[in-house]
């Protein structure tokens, strides 16, 4: 069988759920990919699955022969599907591990890696319509290891499935993004010298910056220590790492960062999940009379971008610091 030939193609033996609104054909310029057979409404499932099997391993440790052994375990019908996974989309895997690596997703309970043959023939956006939202989002894998795909924004019929691929690119530029990819990706964050590639990269930065001022550190956990540092002024710097900023100026960061991930098109309610209660939190800390108050009126307002327009106000008002406000809590800084 040819696997150039779109109607014989192997992926035609990829069964897709009766209520999955998807089908999958080619996608020009990706190989194969995902597409809205009916409108999809933001918040929906798109697509739940169960994978073929789990490896229940760290990423680096698995080996061909966990892969061998785990194929040679799977039904007949299921051997099927795992052989007619192709590479993008015609090319076979010139190695298990290889092709593991593109299929594959990470799982924390069960731990380990599963191989899930309809996720992974999703293609991958900046500007995605659909997420696979992680345990920290409010959601954990089932004991099966199944994992779903919700969609974050409308989807029209015919529209391409997409999710983001990585779960930190929205503080990465573009030529950062494509060094992680390794593929040109063709969406419009992606679109070299346009105002809105431009514009994005400027967003997402901006977003990089001020998570380091509210954590503390870069994207990898650490200090940053290198000769152009993202936070260049060095006072700032060091109030950053030392958790010195103020509620207020933390809440004011806090609220900057989520208008710039609503503005550049990424909101969804799992970000909200995730994000909210410490915004929360914050914004319930304040001591001075007034800077509560201006928190009250910014976290009564709907967008992000207008919570923030609020809360500026109080920036550079100080009030009690970040240390005193977790102490206070019992947190301990680590
Ligand atoms: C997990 S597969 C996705 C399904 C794949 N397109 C197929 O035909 O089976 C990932 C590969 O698809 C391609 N791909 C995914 N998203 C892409 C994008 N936005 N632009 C170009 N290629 C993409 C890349 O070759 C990537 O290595």
């Amino acid at each position: 069988m040819s696997n150039s030939n779109v109607f014989n193609h192997s992926y035609r033996n990829l069964h897709i759920p009766i209520d999955a609104p998807l089908e999958l054909k080619p996608s020009p310029g990706k190989g194969w990919g995902a597409f809205a057979t009916r409108p999809i409404t933001q918040g929906t499932i798109v697509l739940k699955e169960t994978p073929l099997f789990i490896i229940h391993k760290p990423h680096e440790a698995i080996t061909e022969q966990d892969l061998w052994t785990a194929f040679q375990a799977l039904p007949p019908r299921d051997k099927q599907l795992f052989l007619c996974i192709r590479d993008n989309p015609s090319t076979p895997f010139a190695s298990m591990t290889g092709m593991f690596a593109e299929n594959s997703f990470a799982l924390t309970r069960p731990f380990g890696h599963g191989l899930f043959p309809l996720h992974s023939r999703i293609n991958h956006s900046c500007l995605p319509n659909c997420k696979l939202p992680d345990p920290a989002e409010g959601t954990t894998t089932p004991g099966d290891g199944a994992i779903t795909c919700f969609a974050t924004k409308d989807i029209a019929y015919g529209e391409e499935i997409t999710f983001c691929y990585n779960t930190d690119f929205e503080c990465r530029t573009r030529d950062d993004r494509y060094r992680e990819l390794r593929f040109a990706c063709n969406c419009k964050a992606c679109t070299l010298g346009t105002p809105f590639q431009l514009l994005s990269d400027m967003r997402r930065t901006l977003i990089r910056g001020l998570q380091y001022l509210t954590t503390g550190t870069d994207l990898d956990g650490q200090k940053d220590s290198s000769q152009t540092p993202l936070i260049v002024d060095p006072d700032l710097k060091k109030d950053a790492e030392t958790m010195s900023i103020p509620l207020s100026n933390r809440l004011v960061y806090s609220l900057l960062s989520m208008a710039l991930v609503e503005q550049e098109g990424l909101m969804d309610e799992f970000t909200v999940r995730r994000m909210n209660p410490a915004i929360l939190l914050l914004a319930s800390r304040f001591r001075d009379k007034q800077n509560a108050e201006i928190a009250g009126a910014a976290m009564g307002r709907e967008m992000w971008t207008e919570k923030f327009g609020v809360a500026v106000e109080m920036f550079g008002r100080g009030d009690v610091g970040f240390e005193e406000m977790l102490s206070e809590l019992g947190i301990a800084i680590g």
